[in-house]
């Protein structure tokens, strides 16, 4: 696949010290879609995110975003790494982390402007989180924190949003929610790419999909890629998938 302005990862490799994470990875990801990533655990999911911001360093490749280097543009990037790299002990409430999406529009040190007090609004009763607001993250579900950094990143009025996943262990109600919300982002003409966990029926909410199991298996849209043959590569064995 391919597309103009979008997000386009050219002969990516990424060596950890003794692990070679990712080699030769190429693909687009293009605006309007809601794109995931999926494949085994340990298949380098992460990484390519990370890789991607320039999180990690890469051993090889080229990472664009609108003919441009992503790196060079970060501040168009909204990213929500995994739950288990946010410190949940941090004391701070839902308000201060959906304030903290709008340093980058306001300024270290700077007073936070009635705009990005409203965007900040807006976004928590996006993701139907407003009653909470000045409730400690510490203290919320799972499933609430998920929808407290989602609303951050929306917060950011980013061009490119990129969520390790966002929905692990989040139940279906919240799953709904979040998938409507990604869903509207990519109907918005933004630039949205997910890594997620399973097979599911929730696999069908993705438009198109990268499956990787250290290189790239395959990509493209959703019926391309959910194939017996590509799934058996990345997966091995037999694969239980929901095809929907
Ligand atoms: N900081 C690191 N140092 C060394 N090896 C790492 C590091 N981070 C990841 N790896 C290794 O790189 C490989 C890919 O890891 P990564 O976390 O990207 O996979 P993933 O597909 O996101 O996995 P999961 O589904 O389990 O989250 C794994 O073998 C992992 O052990």
């Amino acid at each position: 696949m391919n597309c103009a302005n979008g997000l386009t990862v050219e002969q990516l490799g990424v060596q950890y010290r003794m692990v070679k994470a990712l080699s030769d990875i190429s693909c687009s990801i293009c605006p309007g879609r809601l794109t995931g990533i999926i494949g085994p655990n340990g298949a380098g999911k992460s990484t390519l995110i990370k890789a991607m911001l320039g999180l990690i360093p890469s051993s090889t490749g080229l990472i664009t975003y609108d003919g441009q280097p992503l790196t060079a543009q970060l501040d168009r990037v909204a990213y929500v790494p995994q739950r288990s790299q946010i410190d949940w002990t941090y004391p701070a409430t839902v308000w201060d982390v959906i304030m903290m999406g709008r340093i980058r529009k306001t300024g270290w040190f700077r007073r936070y402007s009635t705009v990005s007090r409203r965007a900040a609004a807006a976004a928590l009763e996006r993701v139907d989180m407003a009653k909470y607001r000045d409730r400690p993250i510490g203290q919320l579900s799972g499933g609430q924190q998920q929808r407290v950094f989602l609303a951050k990143a929306i917060s950011e009025e980013a061009d490119v949003f990129c969520l390790d996943e966002p929905l692990a262990g989040i139940d279906k109600k919240t799953e709904a929610i979040v998938f409507n919300i990604l869903q509207e982002l990519a109907a918005d003409g933004h630039t949205v790419l997910v890594v997620h966990h399973d097979l599911g029926q929730a696999i069908t909410n993705f438009d198109d999909l990268i499956l990787l199991n250290r290189e790239l298996i395959a990509s493209g849209t959703r019926k391309e890629v959910l194939t017996g043959s590509n799934l058996q590569r990345a997966f091995g064995g037999q694969v239980n998938f929901f095809a929907g």
